[in-house]
């Protein structure tokens, strides 16, 4: 019989850690070893299948991220930019494969990364999807055809729950327009426009985040010329697919070599 990994879910009770559950469950290639939520968590204490209002599963929710960490091949992070630096450290310690879909990290956080990523994998991106991975690579393709007589904007859609803005997937689509063109997003970037803004400066790549509903989550990536516009778009219409993505991340990850990657690397686009 082969080995499965043993997987660990943080941020168990979120809308993307019952997901995760639920989808490491019905995989026959991983075990789910450990759900964990921060202390104070009514879940704490309680099993996770009964405290998602089903069977009881023999996995009991914990506080304590280390000692569910060192009994786990990989944990699978959907979380906040601190919780996951945390997780960072003690994945790490336990040399697991940290899988890390969480956004809205600040580049200060996401280079607190690097100290772990000596000591054990991390796949880190703001979009499991295969989808989304294949507009990023489209987006530099199109980014690198066109010159600044094309606008660029990306327009992002997402439910009224979520807490940062770009988008995870926003930005992944803009820096791969920058890269495209040969330019830093941080040169060109154009956030939040509001008043009296003066007109677009050419060049510019212009971000737009509509909040509303349930929407899973949808980008488009404008580019507007001179009597025409193309459009790449991705739409998402269940959160399973980030799931799928982060699990197929979690075992690839198994036979690496510590360090960073992405889910390019992992898709091998
Ligand atoms: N990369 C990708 O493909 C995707 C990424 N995401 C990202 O995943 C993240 C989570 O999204 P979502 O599931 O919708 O959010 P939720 O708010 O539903 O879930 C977040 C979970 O993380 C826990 N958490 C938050 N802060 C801490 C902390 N400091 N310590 C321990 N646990 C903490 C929350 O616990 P509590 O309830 O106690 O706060 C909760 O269980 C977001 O950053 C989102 O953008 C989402 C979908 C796809
Ligand atoms: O918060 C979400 O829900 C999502 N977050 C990710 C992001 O910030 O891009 C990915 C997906 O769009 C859903």
């Amino acid at each position: 019989m082969t080995h499965k990994p043993g997987i660990v879910i943080t941020g168990a009770s979120g809308r993307m850690g019952q997901m995760l559950i639920k989808t490491v469950l019905d995989s026959d290639k991983a075990t789910l070893v450990g759900a964990v939520e921060r202390g104070g968590h009514d879940w704490v204490g309680r099993d996770v299948g009964e405290a998602m209002g089903g069977v009881p599963l023999g996995v009991t929710v914990t506080d304590d991220a280390l000692e569910a960490f060192s009994k786990a091949q990989a944990v699978i992070d959907f979380t906040a930019p601190e919780a996951t630096l945390e997780f960072a450290a003690l994945a790490a310690q336990a040399r697991a494969v940290h899988v890390i879909g969480t956004t809205g990290m600040t580049d200060e956080q996401i280079a607190q990364l690097a100290p772990a990523a000596r000591h054990a994998v991390i796949v880190r991106a703001g979009n499991m999807s295969l989808g989304v991975n294949l507009l990023v690579q489209l987006t530099k393709k199109v980014a690198a055809a066109l010159d600044e007589d094309f606008d660029i904007e990306v327009i992002e859609a997402h439910h009224h729950h979520k807490v940062d803005a770009p988008s995870g997937t926003a930005l992944m689509l803009g820096e791969a327009a920058a890269e495209g063109r040969g330019v830093k997003l941080a040169d060109v970037s154009d956030r939040g426009r509001d008043g009296i803004t003066g007109a677009r400066k050419r060049g510019d790549i212009g971000f737009t985040a509509i909040r509303g509903g349930d929407i899973v989550g949808e980008h488009d990536v404008l580019f507007a010329g001179a009597g025409e516009r193309i459009v790449l778009r991705h739409m998402a219409t269940d959160r399973a697919l980030f799931a799928r993505g982060a699990l197929k991340a979690a075992l690839w990850g198994q036979d690496k070599s510590p360090g960073e990657y992405d889910m390019i690397d992992v898709l091998g686009l």
